[in-house]
């Protein structure tokens, strides 16, 4: 639908048919108050109701209020086609922390994962924040980020929905006092999900496979454990979000499956990027960035040779995988080959 077309249907249709086919338009009129909405009422005759003290508050003509909606419903709409429209990401090089350049051009095509390693305070994270705000020369590092060999325009790089970028951080902290059920509905809902019922039951499922402790839908986002929450942000990510970029910042403290969040989170063919300290996860990834003051240091390709390493230290991490389970459980620990 263009604009023109969802404007007129906006200002002529029944509001109850406007929240059936675009069921964000009623978060969109709460936020402006209004909280009754008469299913046979246009929008017209909605807002000439409403208080102009209301419209003043939010900096709104009331007559702009349909041009508002109908701009704030294209704006949750075009991911989709954005994400299909991101083919690679390219990091131009700009300088490290001593001010020296870094001589590096990177492009990671879409179903590539890269690790981001290098010491503690090297500058993974800051590398990951280039990536997010999509860099354009005016970061601390001068770095460039380019999506599809291009310059990223200043509307898509602060265009809050639809984001390019998905970025899964430490610290997942839910203000809402909401379940996981609404949570991953309301989720749903926004990403126009056809089968909003079949998406929350994949994510579930997904978010209980991720975790250590089995939660259910029930469960308030605010009660779950670092573990669970991380699982869940994880498991929406992997089956909600339109971002066809995502950037992990240390997955390992989760207290998740690492193997198994890294397979959902790549199956979509998107490109992942994951700053960590862990070997499994960045011997997994197809490619590794090393960080070095500030500075990307080296791009390693990881060879076949590592990867028959990578299957010796998959084995020595289940070991320590069954002990971890043994020492939670109250158990005694005899002997690692008795695992
Ligand atoms: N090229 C750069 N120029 C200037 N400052 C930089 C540069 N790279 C990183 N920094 C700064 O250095 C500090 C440490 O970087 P950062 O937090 O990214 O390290 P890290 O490798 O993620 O550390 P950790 O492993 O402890 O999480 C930050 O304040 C960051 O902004």
């Amino acid at each position: 639908m263009t604009e023109r077309e969802l404007y007129d249907f906006l200002t002529t249709a029944a509001l109850g048919d406007i929240l059936v086919r675009y069921p964000l338009a009623r978060d969109f009129l709460s936020n402006i108050r209004v909280r009754e909405i008469p299913p046979e009422m246009r929008l017209e005759a909605l807002l000439a109701a409403l208080d102009d003290t209301v419209a003043d508050e939010f900096g709104l003509r009331k007559e702009d209020i349909p041009y508002q909606l109908c701009r704030f419903l294209l704006s949750v709409t075009p991911g989709q086609a954005r994400e299909a429209s991101v083919s690679s990401l390219t990091i131009l090089g700009g300088r490290n922390k001593s001010g020296e350049a870094e001589n590096v051009t990177l492009t990671l095509a879409r179903g590539e994962v890269a690790a981001v390693v290098g010491p503690t305070g090297s500058g993974k994270s800051r590398l990951l924040a280039d990536i997010e705000c999509l860099a354009q020369r005016d970061t601390p590092t001068g770095r460039q980020v380019l999506v599809n060999g291009q310059e990223v325009p200043d509307e898509t790089r602060f265009d809050m929905d639809g984001k390019l970028v998905a970025q899964l951080s430490q610290n997942m902290n839910f203000v809402m006092d909401m379940s996981v059920r609404e949570f991953l509905e309301m989720h749903a809902r926004s990403r126009f999900s056809e089968d909003v019922d079949k998406t929350v039951a994949l994510c579930m499922a997904c978010a209980n496979n991720l975790a250590g402790e089995q939660f259910s839908c029930d469960t308030k986002v605010t009660q779950l454990s670092g573990g669970q929450s991380r699982a869940l942000m994880i498991a929406d990510t992997a089956y909600m979000s339109v971002s066809p970029l995502v950037l992990i910042d240390e997955i390992e403290n989760a207290g998740i499956d690492r193997k198994k969040a890294i397979r959902v989170l790549t199956k979509n063919d998107k490109i992942v990027l994951i700053a960590t300290h862990d070997p499994l996860l960045a011997l997994n990834a197809g490619k590794r960035i090393v960080i070095k003051n500030g500075g990307i240091f080296k791009v390693i390709e990881t060879t076949p040779e590592e990867k028959r390493v990578l299957a010796d230290i998959e084995k020595i991490d289940d070991t320590l995988l069954k002990l971890r389970t043994q020492l939670r459980s109250g158990a005694r620990i005899t002997a690692l080959d008795a695992l």
